[in-house]
Order: structure tokens, then C-alpha cells, then sequence
């Protein structure tokens, strides 16, 4: 270091005044020049000086510019570093502007400016004097002995050429850096906050376990946790087979260490075994009698799925433990198949679960994955039992038609098993790996067509066929069960709204082309919400008016009266009255409500 040649800065500095980057000294860097002050210290300094004392200026970090020379000089940082200007290019696009290539030399710092204009011009003080360095004794010692190592280390990694080598040079170095980082992370006081937040998360064991570190608490909570579970094992009431496979993995479950991936799927494994419903189940109330009254309450017409369900149920309450076939409703969408499914959980007092088979094109959807694999998960059929929670329920078996095929196995040969009675006691998922009695489940499918239903499931299944509705039966549906529906789902009364049949018969020729009521209920859903929008409007407006002269109100009301505005929702809209009740929907509503016809009356053969 004594070898440098000291450097010794003009007294005087021009000041670039730069706002991106900082130059230190030893540094390099390019900046660009655009501010009318810099410019003119290019010019006139760098391009026009011709001694390397004009080269040398004092650069001045974070002060931008101003744009015009016309402005006060900013304030200025008071320490700077003087740089040599190694290049200067000059371009006039997009505008004028020089780009300089500086290399600094060393920090000073301003005294005084001397003059602001056309550039300033400082009285600087140099404060870096490499020089003195090596004169200081004690500091020749202590920083003599770092430059060295810096030197030492520095040049052994110029020297390492190769890739293996540097990455083995700056590692260890590396290390040391993090170790050292560490080191002061856990001498760091720790922070009151810190000391909250564990306390909020873990208030009871924290105060049980003061002596113990965070770690030791983790380990106690699963630890608990295995006791807890190896407990439900002990008093589950699952089968031998079951159990003795619960107690086997819970043992290599102990012995396993937390951080292994197969620790957190064995856990999973067992906590889905004691939560299946093996044995636990509902007690059935048939009485067909009640059957027949809630199936007839629930639906109009379907006469024929009607009859036939009551026969199987009046088997069912004969001969208990029926074997029976596997009920399939086939119809066309929105003819009730699910709801009749529904209705006869709701009869046999049981839980009821819909499985959409629509799409399912892989075993693995109804009879799970096996363990090893990655993500591995139980079938539909043993989710649904750990959702209702009980053995047996009503499962509906939803679209079997719509099953596809994929080269993940064939989901309706893992079905036939579901459904047959003779091998479902013993149904095995692939990631149980147990046997789960089946026997219990009454399981009801439906289909929309049997063309696309495979040949050995519907072998095993009793076609029930739900023809689509006349349109005599869908306003009867319409009036008996979707309207009161609606209107309840809605907060509506018949007080508030009044749908007559031939508006019905609109909604049904005019905006629904189906075989079921599906669409009709949506619409006569959007019309209670239209309406459910005037009668709060009504209210907030009827609120008003109460406050308002009565006399004034009268008046209004024989306005509208002449002006014959019929009490239809269309023609509300900017009434300052609230509407008539009941609103009553007609031809101008709809319109209104569902916009114009989608199809072109027909009479009716
Ligand atoms: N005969 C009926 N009596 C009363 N309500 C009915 C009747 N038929 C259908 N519904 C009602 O129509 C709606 C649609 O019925 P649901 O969902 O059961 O049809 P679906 O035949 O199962 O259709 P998808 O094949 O599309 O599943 C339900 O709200 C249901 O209550």
C-alpha cells in the first residue's frame, strides 16, 4: 500500500450533481448528462480544459438537477468524491445529453460555494489521504494485517479458474459468513412481540413447560396427539382386520421420526379409520303409510316411480336386511329424479349423499388410490361415509350413464362391486386397505338415458323410467311446489305477488324448451327477485310518503289513476308510490322481468 502515490485533489472542485447511483472511490461508473448546469460543466470543463487538472470534478450524490440554470442550486449532500472523467460520449437523441464514464478518486468535502452559475464551483477539502496509512503505527498494525488477508483472499480466488475450484474457495467463506450471522441472531435480545406471539399460539404450555425450548413443545403436542389417537383405536368398534392394521401402523408411527413424509400420510391414514362410521348407524322409521303422504306432498304426478318406490320400501319394512335390486331412475334432466331420492332418505329417516359420477373416467374416483402414491386419497364411496358420518345412508349414485373410460382403470367395474350385493360387505378401497361393509347403503342411481350405461351395471339395476311432464302437470308442479318455494326462498308472500296460471303457461310455451321444470323454476325465481327489488323499494318509499302530507298523497294517487297506469311491475319503475299488492305478474311483467319471448307460442295439440 505504501507503493500508491498519494492523491491530491484541487482545492477547487466543479460539482456534477448526480441523482442515480453513488460513485465511491475505486469505483467506475457511467452517468448521464442532461441538466442545463452539467452541460455547461462539459463543455466548458472537459471539452473544452486540455489538462488533466480539467478532468478532475467533484461529483455530488442524490441532488438532482434543476432543468433550468434559472433555478436556485439545490441543497447540496456535503460530502462528494472526486472523479476523473475517463470518456465523454455526445448524442442528440432523444435529447442532448452527454454520457460520462468517471472513476472516483477519493471523498471531500464541501467548504464553501463559490459561485452557482453556470456551474458551481466549491472549495473542497479532501478527506481520504491514503498516504498517511502506512505513518500510523497502530493502525499500519490492525489494518496492515486485514488489507493483507483481504489481499491474500482476493487474489487466491483471481487465481481459481475453474468453476469447481472458486465454488470451492468462496463456500468455506461463505459458511463463515452465515455462521457468523447466526451467531449474532441468537446473541439478539429477543423482542417483547416475539415473546407475545408464542404465547398466543401455545398460552397453557407455555407456562406447564417454561424450562423447555419451542422444539420440546412440538414434540409433546404430537405426542399427544399419537396418545389420543392410539386411544380412539383402542376404542373404536372397527372390525379385527381393521384394527389390528391400526395398531401395526400406530407402532411404526411412534417409532417414526416427524420429519419423514410417510409419518404425516400414516397419521392421516389412522385418523380416517377411527372417524369411519364402521359401525354406527341410523335406526329406520318406515311407516308407508307416511311414506306415501311425504312422497305425494313432495311430488306431483310421477305416478309410476311413485308406486314402485312404495313397493320397495313396503319390501324393505317387510323383509329387514333386503337384498334387493339397485333402484335407477332414467328421465330427462329436471324431472325430480334426485329430489325422489332425497324423499325417500327423508322417509327411511337417513342420511342422504349425492355422488356425481358425471365425467369420472378413473377406478381410483370410487375406489381410492393406493398408499404409495403420492397424494394418495380414499374413493368417493368411503368419503361419502366419513361426510354423513353413519353405515347407512342413502347414496345416489348421480349420471351413471355419463362414466367414461381412461387407461386409469375402468370406473364402472370398480362400481359393479359398490353395487353388488353379494361382494359389497366386503368392499375394499384402495387406500383403506380393509374391508368396509357396504351392505347398509341403500344406493339409488340416475340416468338420463340407459344407451351409455354398461351392460353389467345395468344388469344389476331396476330401470325405472320418469317420462318428461305435460305442460298441465308442469303448471301444477309450478303452482304446488316451485312458486311456494320461491316465494319462500325469496321472503315473499302471496300477499306481495300474485303469478296466475296463464302467465305460468307463458313462462312455460314461450321462455323454457324442456322436458322437466328445471328452467321453469329458475325464471320464476328471476321474476321473485325482480319483484323482491320492488316491495323493498316499496317499503323505503311507503316509509317516505308516511312522513309526507296524506292530502298530497291522495292526489298523486288519482294522478296515477288517470293516467291508467296498470299496477303491472313495468310500469313502476318511477313511481313515487309504492306498487299495488299483490304485484300482479301478467304478459307486460314478464317482459319486462325475463325479456322478450325466446320462442314463438305454439297451440297446443
Ligand atoms: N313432480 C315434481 N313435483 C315437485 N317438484 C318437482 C317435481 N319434479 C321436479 N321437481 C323439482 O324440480 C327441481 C329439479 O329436480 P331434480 O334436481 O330432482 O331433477 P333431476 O331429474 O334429478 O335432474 P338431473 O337429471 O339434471 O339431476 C327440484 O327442485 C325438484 O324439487
Amino acid at each position: 500500500m505504501s507503493s500508491v502515490s498519494p492523491i491530491q485533489i484541487p482545492s477547487r472542485l466543479p460539482l456534477l450533481l448526480t441523482h442515480e447511483g453513488v460513485l465511491l472511490p475505486g469505483s467506475t461508473m457511467r452517468t448521464s448528462v442532461d441538466s442545463a448546469r452539467n452541460l455547461q460543466l462539459v463543455r466548458s470543463r472537459l471539452l473544452k480544459g486540455t489538462s488533466l487538472q480539467s478532468t478532475i470534478l467533484g461529483v455530488i450524490p442524490n441532488t438532482p438537477d434543476p432543468a433550468s440554470d434559472a433555478q436556485d442550486l439545490p441543497p447540496l449532500h456535503r460530502i462528494g468524491t472526486a472523479a476523473l472523467a475517463v470518456q465523454v460520449v455526445g448524442s442528440n437523441w432523444p435529447k442532448p445529453h452527454y454520457t460520462l464514464l468517471i472513476t472516483g478518486l477519493c471523498r471531500f468535502q464541501i467548504v464553501q460555494v463559490l459561485k452557482e452559475k453556470p456551474y458551481p464551483i466549491a472549495e473542497v477539502e479532501q478527506l481520504d489521504r491514503l498516504e498517511e496509512f502506512p505513518n500510523t503505527c497502530k493502525m499500519r498494525e490492525e489494518l496492515g494485517e486485514l488489507s493483507e488477508q483481504f489481499y491474500k483472499y482476493a487474489v487466491q480466488i483471481l487465481d481459481a479458474v475453474s468453476l469447481e475450484e472458486r465454488f470451492k474457495m468462496t463456500i468455506p467463506l461463505l459458511v463463515r459468513q452465515i455462521e457468523g450471522l447466526k451467531l449474532l441472531q441468537k446473541t439478539r435480545k429477543p423482542k417483547q412481540d416475539d415473546d407475545k406471539r408464542v404465547i398466543a399460539i401455545r398460552p397453557i404450555r407455555r407456562i406447564t413447560h417454561i424450562s423447555g425450548t419451542l422444539e420440546d413443545e412440538d414434540e409433546d403436542e404430537d405426542n399427544d396427539d399419537i396418545v389420543m389417537l392410539e386411544k380412539k383405536i383402542r376404542t373404536s368398534s372397527m372390525p379385527e382386520q381393521a384394527h389390528k392394521v391400526c395398531v401395526k401402523e400406530i407402532k411404526r408411527l411412534k417409532k417414526m421420526p416427524q420429519s419423514m413424509p410417510e409419518y404425516a400420510l400414516t397419521r392421516n391414514y389412522l385418523e380416517l379409520m377411527v372417524e369411519l362410521p364402521w359401525n354406527k348407524s341410523t335406526t329406520d322409521r318406515l311407516d308407508i303409510r307416511a311414506a306415501r303422504i311425504l312422497l305425494d306432498n313432495d311430488h306431483y304426478a310421477m305416478e309410476k316411480l311413485k308406486k314402485r318406490v312404495l313397493e320397495y320400501l313396503a319390501v324393505r319394512q317387510l323383509k329387514n336386511n333386503l337384498k334387493g335390486p339397485i333402484l335407477c331412475f332414467v328421465g330427462p334432466p329436471g324431472v325430480g329424479k334426485t329430489s325422489v331420492g332425497r324423499s325417500v332418505a327423508k322417509t327411511l329417516g337417513r342420511e342422504f349423499h349425492r355422488i356425481a359420477l358425471g365425467g369420472v373416467c378413473d377406478q381410483s374416483d370410487i375406489r381410492g388410490h393406493r398408499r404409495t402414491y403420492v397424494g394418495s386419497m380414499p374413493g368417493r364411496i368411503i368419503n361419502g361415509l366419513k361426510t354423513v358420518g353413519v353405515n347407512n345412508p342413502v347414496f345416489l349414485l348421480d349420471e351413471v350413464d355419463k362414466l367414461g373410460k381412461s387407461l386409469q382403470g375402468d370406473p364402472a367395474a370398480a362400481l359393479l362391486e359398490v353395487l353388488d350385493p353379494e361382494q359389497n360387505h366386503n368392499f375394499t378401497d384402495h387406500y383403506l386397505n380393509v374391508a368396509f361393509d357396504l351392505s347398509q347403503v341403500l344406493f339409488i342411481a340416475t340416468a338420463n338415458t340407459t344407451a351409455t350405461i354398461p351392460a353389467a351395471l345395468l344388469d344389476r339395476m331396476e330401470i325405472i323410467q320418469v317420462p318428461g311432464y305435460t305442460q298441465e302437470e308442469r303448471i301444477e308442479i309450478a303452482h304446488r311446489h316451485l312458486i311456494p318455494k320461491q316465494l319462500e326462498q325469496h321472503g315473499l308472500t302471496p300477499q306481495q305477488i300474485q303469478i296466475p296460471q296463464v302467465t305460468t303457461l307463458d313462462i312455460i310455451t314461450r321462455y323454457t324448451r324442456e322436458a322437466g321444470v328445471r328452467s321453469l323454476d329458475r325464471k320464476l325465481g328471476a321474476i321473485c327477485r325482480a319483484v323482491a327489488v320492488k316491495v323493498a323499494e316499496g317499503q323505503h318509499k311507503e316509509a317516505k310518503l308516511d312522513r309526507s302530507d296524506v292530502t298530497e298523497r291522495e292526489g298523486c294517487r288519482e294522478h296515477i289513476l288517470e293516467d291508467e297506469k296498470p299496477e303491472s311491475i313495468s310500469d313502476t319503475t318511477d313511481l313515487a308510490l309504492p306498487p299495488e299488492m299483490p304485484i300482479l305478474i301478467d304478459f307486460h311483467a314478464l317482459k319486462d322481468i325475463l325479456g322478450p319471448p325466446m320462442y314463438e307460442m305454439e297451440i297446443a295439440s
